[in-house]
């Protein structure tokens, strides 16, 4: 098989410099074949407060620019384990949020067909559903990491059942997720009655919420989801509210006492050897970011779920 085609070497050609693709890999029309490709679902018209996050996907390929292609935490180079890149953007309609769902899902589906593994950059946590659908199709029911202020289990919203605070209700109902492997990890902030934290309960999901994080201290967290996760195939999906506004102001819908980037790429970093099948980035909206806070934390994230998948499927 020919060696992976990677990153445009910086030292050569500044990083500043031409278009933006996740990390400078190449496009996927340029290379091969494909282990993992960065695909990007520029939608948000499923928020519920401050939109934006169609802008998401543009914004952290070009915080990704200043990646390097060694990561010394995990000790791989992603881009030489694996052949990564860039899948470009998934085109979905604006104005139509279940023929957004279903394009998604149909684009997602097709991406995946040779094999490929997505890590997909949002885009509102909508797009979480038809992702974790077209996942299902190929692995059956999929254990869930939500890293998450919120609990995006409600049932819906002005009466419309896709939107960002609905996804793991609907994939629950839809039956694509494995009821025994569900967390939640970060959550926190004001409720609309404690009746949302028993139905979530109630559809199998536990809580890790951003102060056991603190208390408990980041191995006790890792090891307690790396045992209810066990061997199953892992989806993981990162709403970048699970980090707190001073580490992630770029966001639709803030909550105050949130994760550390730091926090959160070690307990990513601590999912090393998991049957990791797919994930997502979402809920960056760069219009409410400062300095690329939020979108270069989303490229760390991001870096790290490529990095996940060459551990895993590289050696
Ligand atoms: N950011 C996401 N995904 N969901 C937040 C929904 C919270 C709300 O509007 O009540
Ligand atoms: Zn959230
Ligand atoms: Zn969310």
């Amino acid at each position: 098989m020919s060696e992976p085609r990677g990153p445009v070497d910086s030292s050569k050609v500044p990083r500043f410099a031409g278009p933006a693709t996740f990390a400078r890999l190449p496009r996927l029309d340029e290379v091969e074949r494909c282990d993992v490709a960065v695909v990007g679902v520029p939608f948000d018209s499923g928020v519920s407060y401050r939109p934006g996050a169609r802008f998401g996907p543009s914004a952290v390929r070009e915080a990704s620019r200043l990646l390097r292609p060694y990561h010394p935490g995990l000790a791989v180079s992603p881009f030489a384990a694996l052949q990564v890149a860039d899948a470009g953007d998934i085109v979905c309609n604006p104005f139509d949020i279940g023929q957004a769902v279903e394009m998604i899902e149909d684009a997602a589906t097709s991406l995946m067909a040779g094999g490929t593994r997505l890590v997909t950059i949002g885009g509102d946590h909508t797009v979480a559903l038809p992702l974790l659908r077209s996942v299902a199709k190929r692995h059956g029911p999929v254990a869930l990491l939500h890293f998450d202020a919120h609990l995006d289990t409600w049932d819906t919203y002005f009466g419309a059942e896709y939107t960002h605070g609905t996804p793991f209700r609907r994939a629950v109902e839809e039956g694509v997720l494995d009821t025994e492997a569900l967390s939640h990890v970060g959550t926190r902030g004001p409720l609309y009655s404690s009746r949302d934290l028993d139905e979530d309960r109630r559809l199998g999901f536990g809580i890790v919420t951003s102060a056991d994080v603190m208390r408990r201290g980041l191995d006790e967290t890792i090891g307690a989801l790396r045992q209810r996760i066990g061997d199953r195939p892992l989806y993981v999906s990162i709403d970048i509210d699970v980090l707190d506004p001073a580490h992630a102001p770029g966001t639709g819908t803030p909550e105050a006492g949130g994760l550390t980037s730091r926090e959160l790429l070690e307990i990513l970093r601590g999912l090393a050897g998991a049957n990791l099948v797919g994930a997502d980035v979402v809920e960056v909206s760069p219009p409410y970011d400062h300095a690329e806070i939020t979108s270069v934390a989303a490229a760390h994230v991001a870096y790290d779920l490529v990095s996940l998948f060459a551990i895993k499927e590289g050696s």
